[in-house]
């Protein structure tokens, strides 16, 4: 993402300075820096002197005069807390200080700045000089000033910035994960990635959910569970292999990321990459899930398309009444910016709140029911209370929803 990023402020003209721990690596992102740039001036027949320069370094000091600094490094709280820690000690006092978590705590973050009323989330989107959304997430110590630093941040690099509260994935990586938990269960059940994806890409998406993950890198995800304790050495001995408190849990993006199956950068994951980006179905993976259904006693069944999308798309959007519940988005409507310019959801289906208004609120709810009855330990399947309260006032039009929500806040 680092890379990205540094692209997208290069070509507001904004100078960047690029750190990184090993000279192997440094070279390799210098050289993937330099490549896009030179497409994206081909492109966009952007002379060289608009573009900001890039200096690329192993020394964490060159950061000292900078205005901004935005972190990136791995999905990990006690890495990126150290960093917190030292850039403290090297920045300006009034350096505004951002992460690019995925969806880490931001307060604990900002526990270990010296400043952390300007510690603040700057959530990018993979690719992230492509994508337009940024999500500029809010701690309860962040202060209004690196809040509108943070969006007009956004605006000088053409991005769309959506202000969203605090707590464990945000708002659009929160609603991702029972979406992808659906997909890995579909799987589990009897489905091939492509079929799922089929559907999805039908339905509008620009890919499906396992070429989007296949494109993040299948580690992201992995290490946020390690750190949740749903997977590695923090996980209990004698833990059921697809169980996690009781609630249904499928270890498969766990054993693929085992094997050494991250997505694109391995040149495998959910898909065989053997050209750099272009998905092929695996025959490995296809007789992987055949095994692991015979080892776990799995009946393999056809799933149909309308199973497909109803349990992808709905599990998403109940979790979006659930987080319009807890003010973590302000609107449904920030929640529709979200995925259509952040997760290349359909412009033409209006994002996933007006969506569901558009099927109808009583059938999103009458299907979430369904499909909790047949899955009980699925628990986010339950529709949330704020999608029975619509129901029961007769679904009202989606610019009516903020008169029954809590006001924005941070959750954490
Ligand atoms: C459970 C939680 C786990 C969380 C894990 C962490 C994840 C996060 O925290 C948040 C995320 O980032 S989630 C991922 C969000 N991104 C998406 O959903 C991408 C969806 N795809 C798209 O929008 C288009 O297909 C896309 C824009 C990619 C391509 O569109 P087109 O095909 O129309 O455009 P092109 O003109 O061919 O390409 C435009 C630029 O995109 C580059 N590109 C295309 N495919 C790519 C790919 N597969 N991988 C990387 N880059 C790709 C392409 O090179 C071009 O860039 P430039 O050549 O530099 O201009
Ligand atoms: N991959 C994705 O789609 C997205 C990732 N993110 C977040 O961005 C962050 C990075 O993720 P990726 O780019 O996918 O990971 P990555 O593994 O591709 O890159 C992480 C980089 O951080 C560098 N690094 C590690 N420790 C460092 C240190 N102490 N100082 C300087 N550099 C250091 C590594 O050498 C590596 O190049 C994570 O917090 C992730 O959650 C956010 C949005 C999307």
């Amino acid at each position: 993402m680092g890379r990205g990023i540094a692209v997208s402020l290069s070509r507001a003209g904004i100078p960047v300075i690029a750190v990184e721990t090993e000279q192997k690596r440094l070279k390799a992102g210098r050289k993937a820096v330099n490549s896009m740039l030179t497409r994206e001036s081909q492109k966009r027949g952007l002379a060289e002197a608009h573009l900001g320069s890039i200096s690329f370094t192993l020394d964490l000091r060159k950061l000292r005069d900078t205005d901004l600094v935005i972190e990136a490094v791995f999905e990990d709280m006690a890495l990126k807390k150290q960093i917190f820690s030292k850039l403290s000690s090297v920045c300006r006092p009034d350096a505004l200080l951002c992460t690019n978590t995925s969806g880490l705590n931001i307060d604990e973050i900002a526990s270990a700045a010296s400043r952390p009323e300007l510690v603040v989330g700057t959530h990018f989107f993979a690719p992230a000089h492509v994508m337009k959304l940024l999500e500029v997430v809010c701690g309860p110590r962040t202060s209004p000033v690196a809040v509108a630093t943070a969006m007009q941040l956004a605006k000088r690099l053409e991005k769309i910035g959506v202000v969203v509260g605090n707590c464990s994935g945000f708002v659009g990586n929160r609603m991702m994960r029972p979406y992808t938990e659906q997909a890995y269960y579909l799987l589990e059940e009897g489905a091939r990635p492509e079929e799922v994806d089929l559907v999805l890409e039908e339905f509008g998406f620009a890919m499906g959910i396992f070429r989007v993950m296949d494109l993040s890198g299948l580690d992201v995800g992995w290490r946020s569970r390690k750190e949740l304790g749903l997977t590695g050495p923090k996980l209990p001995p004698g833990t059921e292999a697809r169980s996690r408190g009781g609630r249904r849990y499928s270890p498969l993006p766990d054993i693929l990321c085992e094997s050494g199956r991250l997505g694109q950068k391995t040149g495998r994951g959910w898909y065989l990459y053997e050209k750099e980006r272009v998905a092929t179905p695996d025959p490995w993976l296809q007789s992987f899930l055949e095994d692991y259904r015979s080892r776990f006693g799995i009946q393999s069944r056809r799933v149909g398309q309308d199973e497909i999308l109803e349990r992808c798309l709905y599990s998403l959007i109940n979790e979006g009444f659930r987080i319009l519940q807890e003010g973590i988005a302000a609107s449904p409507e920030d929640i529709d910016v979200i995925y259509v310019s952040g997760y290349g959801w359909p412009r033409h289906r209006g994002g996933p709140m007006f969506y569901a208004w558009m099927v109808g609120l009583p059938k999103v709810l009458d299907k979430l029911e369904h499909y909790h009855r047949t899955h009980p330990d699925i628990p986010n399947l339950a529709p949330s209370s704020m999608l029975r309260k619509l129901v029961a006032r007769g679904s009202p039009p989606v610019h009516q929803w903020r008169a029954l929500i809590q006001q924005h806040s941070s959750q954490l």
